[in-house]
């Protein structure tokens, strides 16, 4: 571990000041919360739009061989036993029979024994754990059911009457939705391959174990692409999305040195791939997935060919030959991705305040791209003459960029808090003002102060958050 490392932030901290200030609450909490569920609040909701967008500007808009897709959350069940999700996507799960606590059993054994559980059976699982005499974490008590297999969908029911009606899952990835389309977008737009169709929506996984704040979430948004290949290209096209996962992750600023890539081991690989590489990410609590890449090859078409009955073969006119594509998948979670650059942004310095005083700064320094304000407009006092200007300021700023403006507090309060949020920019309406028309800019990174003319602002500022 380094020293940027060993300073990594605690994650009390990020969670005490994503309440604080607006960017994550507890769910539901005025009736006491609803355990591991959370809201997104104004500056967590512009966040979360600004990572999207940035996606969406990133793999869709600045391609030409993307196309994009909203499909829905409730599919038909039959697409769920095709992708394998009904069989395979399960975890082992274990329960204390005295506290009635409910563990991964993977993540038992590999927390508490310290050995990998890659390629036991339950049977192995159930043994190992009763062999190493665990006791409960939770109440002590060595007193364990079997591990068994425990399903991650969502289940419910279309219609008024439960037990008539036929059960629906809601999706745990947005992938099949692009499955299921394949043939509609092949004839209805005017890609060939090789070309890709990504989307962006929520997907729900019961999980047994959630936690560590947003890292582990029951309901989470996804932004995924599946790119459609010829075969034989599938490891040229893998280490391309590897190349532009990572491009993508620095372009929304991300330090390279709290990322690192990993490969998969043959018996950790999803049901259906051959390949898989996460991009890892330095969290306060430790290397974690903070999303990957996958090589699907023709699993999924395949299964949905067998079970729909439908051709989802491609023809493809330079070769003139007939075939069913194969896929590689870069896959993203937003709120993953959230936390992640909440944890790379956030920073403390000494510094000084506006009266001499000494203080500790704290420091959002997130990319302009995904800050939640790109400025902050401040009149230096709220006197009438300068609160005047200062709204009007405003006023024509938010015609461009997302802003805050705030008269409340001295200014060096005010400075602090848009540190705390992240805002790159601040501008100040002062006495000059009233005089020349000027106005100051206040980096966010460096606090340096410069005048501007107010006709200017916009270019200005517009200038500098291209160069960012
Ligand atoms: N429960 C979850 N909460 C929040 N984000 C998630 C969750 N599960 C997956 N993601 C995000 O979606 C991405 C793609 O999902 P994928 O199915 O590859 O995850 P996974 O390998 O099952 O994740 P994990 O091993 O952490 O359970 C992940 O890289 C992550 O960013």
């Amino acid at each position: 571990m380094d020293a940027r490392h060993a300073a990594t932030v605690r994650l009390e901290t990020i969670v005490s000041l994503a309440k604080r200030r607006g960017f994550v609450y507890p769910g539901s909490e005025i009736y006491g919360g609803l355990a591991n569920t959370w809201d997104f609040g104004p500056l967590g909701a512009e966040l979360k739009r600004n990572l999207k967008n940035a996606w969406w500007e990133y793999f869709i808009q600045r391609r030409e061989d993307m196309v994009g897709l909203d499909g829905g959350i409730l599919l038909h069940p039959r697409v769920w036993e095709a992708s394998g999700h009904v069989e395979e996507f399960n975890d082992p799960l274990i329960d204390c029979r005295r506290c009635k606590s409910r563990f991964r059993a993977d993540t038992l054994i590999e927390e508490r024994l310290h050995r990998s559980t890659e390629g036991l059976s339950l049977d192995e699982m159930t043994r190992l754990v009763q062999e190493a005499n665990l006791a409960c974490p939770v109440c002590g008590v060595r007193d364990w059911t079997p591990v068994r297999k425990f399903n991650l969908m969502f289940r419910t029911f279309i219609g008024p009457v439960e037990t008539e009606s036929t059960p629906v899952y809601l999706r745990p990835e947005t992938a099949q939705a692009i499955f299921v389309n394949f043939k509609n977008v092949v004839q209805t737009s005017r890609v060939k391959i090789p070309f890709g169709i990504g989307q962006i929506g929520k997907a729900f996984r019961n999980e047994i174990t959630p936690g560590n704040f947003i890292f582990r979430l029951l309901e989470f948004e996804q932004m995924e692409i599946e790119y459609f290949i010829r075969p034989e290209m599938w490891e040229e096209y893998f280490d391309h999305w590897l190349n532009e996962m990572g491009q993508f992750l620095r372009w929304i600023g991300f330090k390279p040195d709290r990322l690192r890539t990993r490969e998969h081991g043959p018996q950790e690989l999803s049901h259906y791939s051959r390949k898989t590489v996460d991009f890892e990410y330095f969290f306060p609590f430790g290397w974690k997935e903070l999303c990957g890449l996958a090589y699907r090859t023709d699993y999924d078409l395949r299964r949905h060919q067998e079970y729909s009955g439908e051709d989802l073969t491609y023809f493809d006119q330079e070769r003139n030959e007939r075939y069913i594509p194969h896929v590689i998948e870069p896959t993203m979670g937003v709120e993953r991705l959230f936390l992640a650059l909440l944890c790379d942004a956030y920073d403390e310095e000494p510094a000084v305040d506006v009266n001499g005083n000494p203080y500790t700064r704290v420091v959002l320094r997130f990319h302009p791209r995904v800050a939640p304000y790109k400025v902050a407009v401040l009149p230096l006092l709220r006197k009438p003459e300068l609160v005047t200007v200062a709204r009007e300021v405003a006023q024509e700023l938010r015609q461009y960029f997302r802003i805050e403006y705030d008269e409340t507090q001295s200014i060096g309060r005010r400075y602090r808090r848009q540190d705390e949020i992240g805002t790159p920019y601040c501008v100040t309406i002062d006495y000059q003002t009233l005089e020349d028309r000027t106005v100051t800019i206040r980096d966010r990174d460096t606090m340096q102060q410069v005048r501007v003319p107010i006709s200017g602002l916009v270019e200005e500022i517009e200038a500098r958050l291209r160069s960012a």
